[in-house]
């Protein structure tokens, strides 16, 4: 069945990759690739995750490493442009570095920022999309229900596809999504699913329209596939700004998906200054091949963690392996 920790240790190593411009409060991505006779797979929970919520990633991780991915259902899969919490200024920038996409998804609410900054941000993403363009924003559980629908009402004129995580709870996104039936905007549960001790009380509390779904905080494509079958709302596949490697989990979990109506977060390498691989899973035409990515010794030498970070991912590596039993 699975490997043996051993197994696990002979190929793993730790990346610490720069970004194109600052995400999450990060400059730099951390994560740790190892490879199982399915190929290659990625270890990447953020560094201030504990050992109980990584664990799971540490599921998937060997799940993909280990176990063939379901049979694919596409070939491809159409991905939106992401938008970190940027000057107004730097959005057509960021743009260009997802050609073809139709969809940009803007983070909103960042903390030191205003709800103008956001306009602004916003506003510029639907100037270089036009029209035809679909622009959704994400606000990671920032806002309290009446901040949350000051700003809906304030972005409402970009004409928004959805909006992600505006609050931070399950009651506030059903009272949010209560007061803002009426403008057609429609919510999106992607914290309340990651992080809840049950991903399907959102679905069951009627508090979202749609489910954004990662296949590494998850446990793995096939839990992830189950709650979207449970669930029974449209998901939305997403990376957590993972490597290449990482990033084709997701695409061989959106692939397997029956139903996939909205494009998917998985354009991320793009935010990445450098990758795992010179073959890397980059937005062409708005699309993203399904297939599998090997790691590159030379890259991995190259962008290796400093190594007081490797023994630090090692060590909780060890402690997760425990968890997952
Ligand atoms: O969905 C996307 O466009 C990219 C992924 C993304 O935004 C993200 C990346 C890392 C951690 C959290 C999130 C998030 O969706 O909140
Ligand atoms: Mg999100």
């Amino acid at each position: 069945m699975g490997p043996r920790l051993g197994e696990v240790l002979e190929t793993a190593r730790v990346v610490s990759l720069p970004l194109r411009s600052r995400f999450r409060g990060l400059d730099h991505r951390e994560a740790m690739l190892f490879e199982g006779p399915a190929g290659w797979t990625e270890f990447s929970p953020f560094v201030e995750y504990d050992d109980a919520e990584s664990a799971a990633w540490l599921a998937a991780a060997l799940d993909f490493g280990w176990r063939d991915a379901p049979a694919p259902r596409r070939d491809s899969v159409r991905v939106n442009a992401t938008v970190p919490a940027v000057p107004a200024a730097e959005v057509e920038g960021i743009l260009a570095h997802f050609p073809g996409c139709r969809t940009a998804k803007v983070k909103v609410a960042e903390r030191g920022q205003s709800l103008a900054d956001d306009v602004a941000r916003v506003a510029a993403a639907r100037t270089a999309l036009g029209p035809e363009g679909r622009v959704r924003v994400d606000a990671n559980g920032a806002w309290n229900v009446d901040e949350a629908e000051h700003a809906v009402h304030a972005l409402a004129e970009f004409d928004l596809e959805y909006v992600e995580q505006p609050c931070a709870t399950v009651e506030e996104l059903g009272e949010l999504r209560r007061r803002v039936k009426y403008m057609g905007i429609p919510i999106a549960a992607d914290e309340s699913v990651r992080k809840a001790e049950d991903p399907l009380a959102v679905a069951r509390a009627g508090a979202a329209d749609i489910l954004v779904l990662k296949a590494q905080p998850l446990g793995g494509i096939a839990r992830a596939l189950s709650i979207v079958r449970e669930a029974g709302l449209p998901a939305v596949i997403s990376s957590a700004l993972d490597t290449s490697v990482g990033i084709s989990m997701g695409l061989h979990l959106a692939a397997a998906l029956p139903d996939l109506e909205f494009d998917c977060g998985l354009g991320t390498a793009a935010l990445l200054a450098v990758d795992v691989t010179d073959d890397p899973l980059l937005p062409r035409a708005g699309q993203l091949p399904v297939r599998r990515v090997a790691a590159q010794p030379e890259l991995l030498h190259e962008f290796a963690a400093p190594p007081e970070r490797a023994d630090w991912w090692f060590a909780r590596l060890e402690r997760c392996w425990e968890l997952v039993g």
